[in-house]
């Protein structure tokens, strides 16, 4: 019998250590939870007006006449009561209540139009505001300097505040609510403590415990969220990773299925642990808050029956009362469940705030100057950088000139820092130590991009983007008036072809996974993604691998084209295929983060160094 092997071990168990690793609500009192609603109607408020001013201009005043029609509706129920309630005919009691009835009928209808005017505002307001907090997001992500990605919990920071994007879909109607539930119990309480004082108290004691029991409960659930920040990021990354039909075949010849799907499920389950764990404590919080409200509830009533027995209250007085009680106790209950979300949502809102403020912080902040457009020489003065929690630098005190006309091929084994290299002279990183210049302005000091205007790369994870085919080559460039230029660049690697072979041509989306998509080959990618380079003609040309997936002949054709565009640029290879050095002036060999060899190939090829050694062994296989 095989023998079975043990599950394989679960995902290593993350935590958000966000918000300087702790909890912000691990400390918070109570009284300061509280007191956050106003900051967050605030912010509401403020966002709300950005987005719209007339919506809120007119949300505003319908919650007035929502508050003045229950307050309405409330003294004249009082005045109509008299009547009812007084001796003689009902008709004739009737009739002397109908101007007070029509009174209440007329105000009841303007609330009805008002509360359908709030809606209508609201609807104005909220897809666009949650479509701002969206794009805020997602353009403070693109914005922010690269080496933000491998700043440690930016990623768990991002997804904590992509729920602040999900809560602003209800922060309006959760503000609207709270407030109209806020006019109409001061409305009726008002009318509540002037037909006794005792009243209004009672009523207030009844609902409190209401309060504070969602309040509690709103931390719970936000603790449990905020513990499982970690995973449920790493879950969603692996559920692309292992849906995605980009490394489907990866998958499943290399067994990965089972294992995949196990941890899927071990996450899943950690996160529902977690979540089922709260589950006792929110229960017993209903239930305390429940039990102490039913009890002040009780007393109430009590109250109001014994005013009325007593003669402390008349019967019409007495039977308004009981209208406003009513009317107080589902404004106060809609007051603590709206009051709730919105602090809840304030806590979620805080974390995107903070994650925004955190994406501002790391946008580059790098001058003004403006990187010259056709750069002539760029110079790497003892430059060096090591990556956040890295115990030792990736470029280690790198001297280079590179000038235009030249092709400066890079090679060295896996990890030397090429690639970290490429990104020092993009300025995609800047240097910790040393500088670079390019026509003698510092990266450090020049608009980012302005440098990015001139340069054109293709890095070894090139993106395959899901677009048409005339997309990607063009994106990032503004769009030429023919497609010409297109197939110049197209031409240039090979893919005019292929890419007449699509049935949409240059319209072909190529993006398998959607419908009308189709596929390209891993190669003839790689030739698209050159071409995207190639085609915005930069004076800095950077080509990281860019042959390793292609034939001969599209490596040559790559070859070709670097070799007829290189007078006009500056051109950086890094590559491994060493035999495709011969084409560069210039050979920098890199080891450690640092150059120990450079020069033509010959000259390397039999120098003895590294090079040659890598050389021989490339030829030894
Ligand atoms: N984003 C990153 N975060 C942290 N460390 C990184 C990152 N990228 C690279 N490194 C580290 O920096 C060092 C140099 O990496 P780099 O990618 O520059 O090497 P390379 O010479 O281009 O390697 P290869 O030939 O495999 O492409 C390596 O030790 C690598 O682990």
């Amino acid at each position: 019998m095989a023998p079975v092997s043990p599950p394989p071990p679960p995902p290593a168990e993350l935590r958000f250590e966000g918000n300087p690793g702790k909890n912000p609500l691990g400390e918070a009192s109570f009284r300061q939870m509280g007191s956050r609603l106003p900051s967050v109607l605030a912010r509401t408020t403020r966002m709300a007006w950005e987005t719209d001013r007339r919506a809120v201009l007119l949300l505003l005043v319908c919650q007035l006449l929502v508050g003045a029609g229950s307050a309405v509706q409330l003294a004249f129920t009082a005045t109509a009561m008299q009547p009812v309630l007084g001796n003689g005919p009902a008709a004739d009691r009737l009739r002397a209540a109908l101007p007070a009835l029509v009174v209440i009928a007329v105000a009841a209808a303007v609330t009805r139009v008002a509360t359908a005017l709030c809606s209508y505002a609201d609807g104005r307001i909220t897809p666009r505001l949650t479509t701002g907090a969206d794009t805020a997001l997602v353009e403070a992500v693109c914005r922010a300097e690269a080496v933000a990605y491998a700043e440690p919990g930016f990623a768990d920071r991002q997804e904590a505040a992509e729920m602040g994007v999900t809560r602003s879909r209800t922060m309006v109607q959760d503000a609207t609510r709270f407030t109209a539930a806020l006019v109409r119990m001061v409305t009726a309480g008002g009318v509540l403590s002037v037909l006794h004082p005792l009243m209004f108290p009672l009523l207030v004691l009844a609902v409190v415990p209401a309060g504070a029991g969602a309040v509690l409960s709103a931390r719970v659930t936000y603790e449990t969220h905020y513990a499982n920040v970690g995973d449920r990021n790493v879950r969603q990354m692996m559920r692309w990773w292992s849906t995605t039909p980009k490394y489907s075949d990866e998958v499943r010849a290399n067994g990965m299925t089972g294992y995949l799907l196990h941890w899927y499920r071990a996450l899943s389950a950690r996160i529902d642990r977690r979540t089922l764990t709260a589950a006792p404590r929110m229960l017993r919080i209903v239930l305390a808050s429940s039990a102490l409200g039913g009890v002040f509830l009780v007393g109430t009533w009590a109250t109001l029956a014994w005013l009325a027995v007593t003669g402390r209250v008349d019967l019409a007085a007495a039977a308004t009362a009981v209208v406003a009680v009513q009317t107080s106790l589902a404004a106060l209950s809609q007051l603590v469940i709206h009051g709730a979300a919105m602090f809840h949502t304030g806590l979620y809102l805080a974390d995107m705030r903070s994650f925004l403020d955190l994406a501002h912080e790391l946008a580059p902040k790098r001058g003004e100057l403006t990187a010259p457009a056709q750069v002539a020489e760029i110079r790497v003065d003892e430059a060096s950088y090591q990556y956040p929690g890295k115990d030792s630098p990736a470029v280690d005190h790198v001297s280079l000139t590179l000038r235009r006309g030249e092709i400066v091929a890079v090679v060295g084994e896996n990890g030397s820092g090429k690639s970290t290299l490429t990104r020092l002279i993009t300025g995609i990183y800047l240097a910790d130590k040393g500088r670079v210049t390019w026509d003698g302005v510092d990266l450090a000091t020049a608009d980012p991009d302005t440098v990015w205007g001139s340069t054109g790369l293709v890095p070894q994870n090139f993106a395959q983007w899901p677009l048409r085919a005339r997309e990607n080559v063009t994106l990032g460039q503004p769009r030429t008036v023919d497609d010409g230029p297109v197939w110049d660049a197209l031409d240039t690697v090979g893919m005019r072809d292929a890419i007449e072979a699509l049935p949409g041509g240059l319209d072909t989306l190529l993006a398998r996974e959607l419908w009308g998509g189709c596929e390209l080959s891993g190669g003839q990618w790689q030739r698209l993604a050159c071409s995207r380079a190639l085609y915005r003609r930069p004076p800095l040309l950077i080509l990281d691998e860019p042959t390793s997936q292609m034939d001969v002949r599209g490596e040559r054709d790559v070859l070709d084209a670097l070799k007829a565009t290189a007078a006009d640029q500056i051109t950086v290879v890094v590559t491994h295929q060493l035999e495709n050095t011969k084409v560069a002036d210039r050979i920098i060999v890199m080891r450690h983060g640092r150059i120990t060899e450079q020069g033509p190939y010959e000259e390397l090829a039999h120098g003895g160094g590294l090079f040659a050694e890598l050389l021989a062994l490339s030829k030894d296989r």
